[in-house]
């Protein structure tokens, strides 16, 4: 470490003036001595793993001078077959507690350290200052299945777009796939790259069993490309998904749906569902909802009487927040829900038709009006929205802004990255629109307060997965509020 805060490298000539010092000669090679040993300290201390690995190896040739080689080939034995044993009976926690951590060592040394200083002065992201040359430092590298996790200290000037932009570059000198940038919360000096040794986000994501009770702070929806389970929050936050035609809307408001599915049952939760494409995303999931309205008229009837039921779907929500905002007042500050007064999940298929192409000019304002109330005062009492849309522009969705989580699938066009994941999203990685559309459910999640977009794969629920859900998790007759609009038989 140095005033820099990276990893110094001496490569101009060294100028020891004795002459103008005066300095005995012992005192200088003192010096000299006392800081090469100060800096072989340090190099141990950042390398506990190689320290140890190390150390053993030495330990098991010293017992094996002293006493032959049996004792090491019996202990090697135990270990191994203790391992083997592990791997086979729990391989779940067997994977990220050896497999992954070997990997990680294994790879910081034989990837990332050794071809460290190449990288860093081919990328620029080295310094020369006065013929010294300063590196950003490895702080650390950790493994999964299909990501090499390096976190790095900047040096000083350098921020994470820096590092962004030289994701390609990055990626093809180590030999990974793709290289992302993650920032670190709290340590501004820091940064974390994501190395992708594999893709795992090309196959298909089965469903994950539903927790029971749901934790609505983090529902288990999709993939991410650690390979690890990605949770979603619900409860105190609003999700917009956006996606083309295919991209797999459908596949996560059923995600949701899915991981939401025990306090369904239990009516911790209720769903009101509006589907204004006639139930066609929907309408197989109807006995779960507490409400469902769908557009269209099945017998051909009056086509702007669907509008109104939708307006007041969402007005009869903004009563529900009022009436809790009234009891919360001065108590509690975040909604917990119970069976009495659970989340509501207003879940809206095709935004648009009710912000944008609405035939009834009464049921839109009315549906505009209720929309941004319960955007902007929904989540803390337990009135959560999610709405998907094709296209984020702002006359289609002018309340875009008001919701803290954004979901973005594959889109046609560049700038619907910057429409729903902010500016500057996509030099930071999220192209969305060169998601394959061979690969339907993967996204991009953007949160407020999150820098980078995490990029991950929902599961993809099908048709035989929602009846058996309905069957399993259907809400008990009493979760079904009075007057709720009729589920589509
Ligand atoms: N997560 C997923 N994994 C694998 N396949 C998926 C996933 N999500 C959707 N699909 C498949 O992709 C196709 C389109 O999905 P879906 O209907 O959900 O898209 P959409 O965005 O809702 O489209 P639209 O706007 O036209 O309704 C379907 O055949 C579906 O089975």
């Amino acid at each position: 470490m140095n005033r820099m805060g990276g990893d110094r490298r001496d490569t101009g000539p060294v100028r020891l003036n004795i002459a103008r010092v005066r300095l005995p000669l012992t005192a200088v090679v003192a010096a000299w001595v006392g800081r090469r040993l100060a800096a072989g300290v340090w190099w141990v201390l950042r390398r506990p793993g190689a320290v140890t690995v190390v150390g053993l190896v030495l330990v098991a040739l010293w017992v094996t001078v002293a006493h032959g080689p049996l004792p090491v080939l019996a202990v090697v034995a135990v270990a191994g077959s203790t391992l083997l044993i592990w791997s086979h009976v729990h391989p779940g926690s067997f994977a990220p507690v050896v497999v992954w951590r070997a990997r990680g060592l294994w790879r910081a040394g034989s990837v990332y350290r050794w071809a460290w200083q190449p990288a860093m002065v081919a990328t620029g992201l080295a310094m020369r200052v006065d013929g010294t040359e300063y590196l950003p430092r490895i702080v650390s590298v950790s493994s999964t299945q299909s990501v090499d996790r390096v976190r790095v200290r900047m040096l000083p000037g350098q921020t994470q777009p820096d590092w962004a932009t030289n994701g390609q570059r990055l990626a093809q000198t180590f030999g990974a796939v793709d290289c992302r940038t993650r920032s670190v919360p709290g340590k501004v000096h820091e940064l974390v790259l994501w190395f992708l040794t594999a893709d795992p986000l090309t196959r298909p994501v089965a469903p994950f069993e539903p927790a029971d009770p749901p934790a609505l702070k983090g529902l288990p929806v999709a993939k991410g490309e650690d390979g690890q389970i990605h949770r979603v929050r619900l409860l105190g936050a609003h999700l917009l998904v956006v996606g083309a035609t295919g991209a797999g809307k459908g596949s996560v408001l059923w995600s949701l749906i899915n991981a939401l599915s025990a306090g369904i049952r239990d009516r911790l939760v209720q769903v009101w569902a509006i589907d204004p494409k006639g139930g066609m995303e929907l309408a197989a999931g109807a006995d779960m909802f507490a409400r469902f309205v769908y557009g269209g008229t099945p017998d051909g009837g009056d086509d702007t009487a669907y509008e109104v039921q939708f307006a007041q779907v969402l007005e009869d929500a903004v009563t529900v927040m009022r009436r809790r905002q009234a009891a919360l007042r001065g108590r509690a500050r975040l909604h917990t829900p119970t069976t009495d007064e659970p989340l509501i999940v207003v879940i809206i298929d095709e935004l648009a038709s009710l912000t944008a192409y609405i035939n009834d000019r009464d049921a839109k304002r009315r549906i505009t009006a209720a929309l941004s109330l319960l955007l902007s005062q929904g989540r803390a009492v337990g009135v959560s929205v999610v709405g998907a849309v094709q296209d984020p522009r702002k006359d289609i969705i002018s309340m875009r802004d008001l919701f803290p989580t954004r979901i973005l699938l594959r889109v046609t066009e560049p700038e619907h990255v910057a429409l729903t994941l902010g500016q500057g999203a996509r030099d930071r990685g999220a192209t969305a629109d060169l998601i394959d559309d061979a690969t339907p459910g993967v996204a991009y999640i953007g949160q407020d307060g999150v820098p980078e977009a995490a990029r991950v794969r929902f599961t993809h629920v099908t048709d035989d997965d929602i009846t058996t859900l309905v069957q399993r998790y259907a809400p008990r007759a009493a979760a079904l509020l009075p007057g709720a609009i009729a589920a589509v038989s």
